[in-house]
């Protein structure tokens, strides 16, 4: 900064600032072309770090243009740096992003989550881009506001809730998936799109769980009002955190679209749904009713203030978890159901284990189920082999609120962002061997047959330490009640010619769906 204050009072003080344009510009140029002397191969202001790699970009934009060319493989653009650069831990600058550090080293990664946990929160940035659909809830808060709501919520995610509860909701509306699309499929012989119905199917079953009502997208081809407005607002955050012009942008959508319905009228309709039923879930509570959806459990929470729960606090903790666990378990199963049919003979194996242990689910209540499922070994491994390769949360960052240094050296400095990416780490060599890019559950199962436990710094697809998912149990179960059941019922082809690959956004969605023919196993 000093070279081009240096410069402009030298330009000053030999009066060549004036009004004139030209002179301006020259001006101009020259401070841009001092700027790019001084920042070659980095985004402007930012500085290299000693001893850490950085990855070459152009002068004062950065990787600005290899980040919008590779948007749509933005995983992968990641994840070939730290192979190019033969490092864990790298810099690369880009103009308008915020100053950050990408890691997948192990030590890294388990230090952020889980050892230094109180120096990284979440950024004021990413509450910018989220707050109008998380409001204040736990996904978007840090310190005694998070405290709270994670002490609330650990105490509603026990085993016997998820044995005696979860399950059976899972298990009426993976029927309703049977009966409304599959069922139908074979009979038609037409392809369906596995990755729209499991979306729909998690989001009725997450609306149910979190507020008690049937939804019912899967019985319906229309627009179902609350969830079109949820993705709305979903597409919305995602788009401020790719987009900083996006306030200008909506306007112009606007003007172009009339009809569309806007943002402010999409947070209106899920607010009008939200109010509508806690005014109701009140009303039955006070006359004595017990409704058990997560919403009416928090009820009978308290707050940091050891307040009950207003109406904005109850709407934000529900739509929280609806958030957390909807996207993050239809993008998990989809891709399971992808990695099965280039795997022929997981497939086989995965299938001999199910009609081992479930003789006639229909027959089976829902503790029986649970324990079933959890003995799995196989099941469990194949799940977590997918997330693995395609975790739903393939990146995520925290925010330094002071100077530290990580385990492999590296000095981050207070206001770094410290980003780590699951997606990264899987395909890393060095982390998971020479056949990590390989589906391959054995490698969850250990020598005994048991399943293998891993380090959250390796794996952190639940993320880790005092925020590890809340929902990783709740996942894991709901996820192996859909295979199973789907696998034992249904034979499913994958249509030849689709290109799969994921969609850009905060969680790992399949850009093109994918197609399948259904037939009944026999
Ligand atoms: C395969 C499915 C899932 C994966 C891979 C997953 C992964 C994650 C990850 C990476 C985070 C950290 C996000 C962050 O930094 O804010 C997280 C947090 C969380 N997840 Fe999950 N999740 C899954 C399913 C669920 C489900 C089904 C629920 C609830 C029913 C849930 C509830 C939560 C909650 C409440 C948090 C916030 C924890 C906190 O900040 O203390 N998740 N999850």
């Amino acid at each position: 900064m000093d070279v081009v204050s240096n410069f402009i009072s030298e330009l000053r003080n030999k009066n060549l600032l004036s009004s004139n344009l030209g002179v301006v510009s020259t001006a101009t140029i020259g401070v841009l072309l001092l700027l790019a002397l001084k920042y070659p191969d980095r985004a402007i202001f930012t500085e290299h770090r000693d001893g850490v790699p950085h990855e070459k970009g152009l002068p004062l934009v950065g990787h600005l243009f290899g980040l919008l060319k590779n948007k749509y493989r933005i995983h992968d653009f990641q994840t070939d740096k730290f192979v190019k650069l033969d490092t864990m831990t790298m810099t690369m600058s880009v103009l308008g992003i915020p100053r950050t550090i990408f890691t997948i080293d192990p030590r890294n990664v388990e230090h952020v989550l889980k050892t230094n946990f109180e120096n990284y929160v979440k950024s004021t940035w990413f509450s910018e881009c989220t707050v109008h659909l998380f409001g204040h809830g736990i996904l978007n808060s840090n310190g005694a506001q998070w405290r709270w709501q994670r002490k609330a919520a650990s105490l509603i995610f026990n085993v016997k809730n998820f044995r005696d509860q979860f399950t059976d909701v899972f298990v009426d509306e993976v029927e309703i998936l049977c009966n409304e699309i599959l069922e139908k499929a074979v009979v038609s012989g037409e392809a369906v799109d596995l990755h729209e119905h499991i979306f729909r199917f998690t989001l009725d079953s997450f609306v149910y769980l979190g507020f008690g009502i049937q939804l019912n997208s899967l019985k319906t081809k229309e627009e179902v009002d609350f969830a079109a407005s949820f993705d709305a607002c979903q597409l919305y955050s995602l788009e401020k955190f790719m987009n900083p012009m996006i306030e200008y942008t909506a306007i112009i959508d606007r003007i172009l679209h009339p009809r569309k319905k806007t943002i402010k009228q999409h947070i209106e309709t899920i607010d009008n749904f939200s109010s509508a039923v806690i005014s109701k879930r009140r009303t039955e509570l006070a006359n004595g009713g017990t409704p058990n959806d997560l919403l009416s459990r928090f009820m009978g929470a308290k707050n940091e203030k050891d307040e009950p729960l207003s109406d904005k606090e109850l709407k934000d903790i529900s739509l929280n978890f609806i958030i957390a666990g909807r996207d993050t378990t239809a993008v998990a199963l989809t891709w399971v159901f992808y990695c099965l049919f280039n795997a022929p003979e997981v497939e086989k194996k995965l299938l001999e284990e199910i009609t081992n242990c479930i003789k006639d689910e229909k027959k089976m209540d829902s503790a029986e189920i649970y324990e079933t499922i959890k003995n799995m070994t196989y099941a469990h491994a194949v799940f977590y082999e997918v997330l693995r390769l395609y975790p739903p949360v393939p990146n995520n960052q925290k925010y330094a609120l002071n100077d530290d240094i990580l385990p492999d050296g590296t000095h981050v400095l207070k206001g770094d962002n410290v980003a780590w990416s699951p997606y990264g780490s899987s395909r890393n060599k060095k982390i998971w061997g020479p056949d990590a890019a390989n589906f391959d559950p054995e490698r969850w199962i250990t020598l005994e047959g048991n399943l293998r436990r891993e380090t959250q710094g390796r794996w952190s697809v639940f993320n880790g330490g005092p925020r590890v998912c809340l929902g990783q149990s709740f996942a894991t179960l709901e996820a192996l009640v859909v295979i199973i059941f789907l696998f034992k019922r249904y034979k499913f082809t994958m249509l030849p010619n689709q290109d799969i690959t994921y969609e850009t956004s905060l969680t790992l969605p399949m850009k093109n769906g994918l197609r399948v023919k259904v037939e009944k196993r026999v």
